[in-house]
């Protein structure tokens, strides 16, 4: 098989689909590898590195799009690169298609086969491509909110750890799964006082174990989830239902009673943010005021620390490349019923049940397509 790996092209980021590790796994295997020029260079992999694994550089986007069975990515494609889509390709990236209509109504006219690394399962019914940027997303979250609690970035002067004979900074987590439990860690660890809120009462259960009762746990509701972002210096959007658009559990009407100069990092927002305030942002312009509260809302936030991200991408998407790349798209999808449910949009069906309910529009299921 021929795989392509562009330049990713959104705002700031510098993650690369596969690493040069990756590439001479395929190359041995059997595989072409087409990496556009420079595609790894702020992950610290260089074109020469990808070369001696066994890659072949290519000149321009278009060229590895155009020769390649199948693209590697990391991001969603934005408008400038659905000229490239074509009917056969297999496109392997992060997709968030429940927000994202134009980019939905782009692979099905040109029947590619979209498999989105976000609904892939493990056999636990894990999201095993999700994972470890949310583990880097979670962790951040709390760094880039404590940045914007200083009174220089629009915040209210809070230091989350305190000192001795000042009262720590409060964090509310809404969402207890995998950004939650990382942003805890960090949170817990910075010194500041620390709420989670998650509807699973289990999982309720296992923070309160993992974290041996330092951080106070509350079942999801509205008077609960009001209280506590009222409470608040710094909250943390994390809610996932897989595939779907985020629900909105905080309102503006809860936002509008948040302390002012109080933070929001809406880790959510790439299926649409769980705050009704929150509104997609990039590296570039990372952040807004609605009611005296500094919004952060940045889609792709791992992108921040890419030598990190694309180690820890990549452990995870390789395996899954290489059985694409071994077995063939179509075969794949029959065998692996993990992989067949991160296939959104198929030979010009929609496959994902969530997108379809989140676009109001009708699906397929893959099984019977294949
Ligand atoms: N902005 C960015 O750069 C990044 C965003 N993300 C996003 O972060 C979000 C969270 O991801 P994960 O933590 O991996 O998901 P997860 O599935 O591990 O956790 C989600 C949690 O939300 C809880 N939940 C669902 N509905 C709820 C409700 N109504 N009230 C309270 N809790 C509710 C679930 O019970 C679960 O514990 C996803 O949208 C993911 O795509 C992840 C990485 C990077
Ligand atoms: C998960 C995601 O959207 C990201 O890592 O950018």
């Amino acid at each position: 098989m021929t795989i392509g790996v562009p330049k990713e092209v959104k705002d700031h980021e510098s993650r690369v689909g596969v690493t040069p590790a990756g590439v001479k796994a395929l190359a041995e295997a059997g595989h072409k590898i087409l990496v556009e020029t420079n595609a790894g260079a702020l992950s610290a992999f260089t074109d020469d590195e990808y070369q001696s694994a066994g890659a072949e550089i290519v000149g321009s986007a278009y060229d590895v799009w155009r020769l390649a069975d199948m693209v590697v990515k990391v991001k969603e494609p934005v408008e400038s690169e659905y000229r490239n889509f074509r009917e056969g390709l297999v496109l392997f990236t992060y997709l968030h298609l429940a927000p994202l209509t134009a980019l939905t109504d782009a692979l099905l006219e040109k029947k590619v086969t979209g498999i989105a690394y976000e609904t892939v399962r493990d056999r636990t019914g894990g999201l095993p491509l999700l994972t470890p940027m949310s583990e880097v997303a979670g962790r951040m979250s709390v760094q880039v909110g404590a940045t914007y609690l200083e009174k220089e970035h629009g915040g209210r002067g809070v230091l989350l750890g305190g000192v001795p004979g000042t009262p720590p900074g409060n964090v509310c987590i809404i969402g207890g799964g995998i950004v939650g439990t990382n942003a805890a860690k960090i949170a817990l660890g910075m010194g500041a006082h620390v709420t989670i809120v998650d509807m699973n009462l289990n999982r309720l259960r296992e923070l309160d174990d993992i974290f041996a009762g330092r951080l106070h746990t509350l079942a999801s509701n509205s008077y609960n989830i009001e209280r506590a972002v009222c409470a608040a210096d710094l909250v943390i959007g994390g809610v996932l239902i897989p595939g779907a658009a985020a629900p909105k559990i905080v309102t503006r009407a809860m936002v509008s009673k948040m302390k002012k100069g109080a933070v929001i990092v809406d880790v959510a927002i790439d299926q649409g943010g769980c705050i009704e305030t929150a509104r997609p942002t990039t590296h570039t312009d990372p952040s807004f005021v609605v009611d005296g509260v500094v919004h952060y809302c940045v889609t792709n936030m791992p992108a921040a620390v890419p030598y990190t991200s694309t180690l820890a991408l990549t452990n995870a998407t390789f395996p899954y490349v290489m059985k694409l790349a071994k077995m063939g798209a179509q075969a794949a999808i029959k065998e692996d019923a993990g992989i067949a449910e991160g296939v959104n949009t198929y030979n010009g069906s929609l496959t994902y049940g969530a997108v379809a309910t989140a676009q109001n529009r009708g699906w397929k299921q893959i099984a019977g397509l294949v």
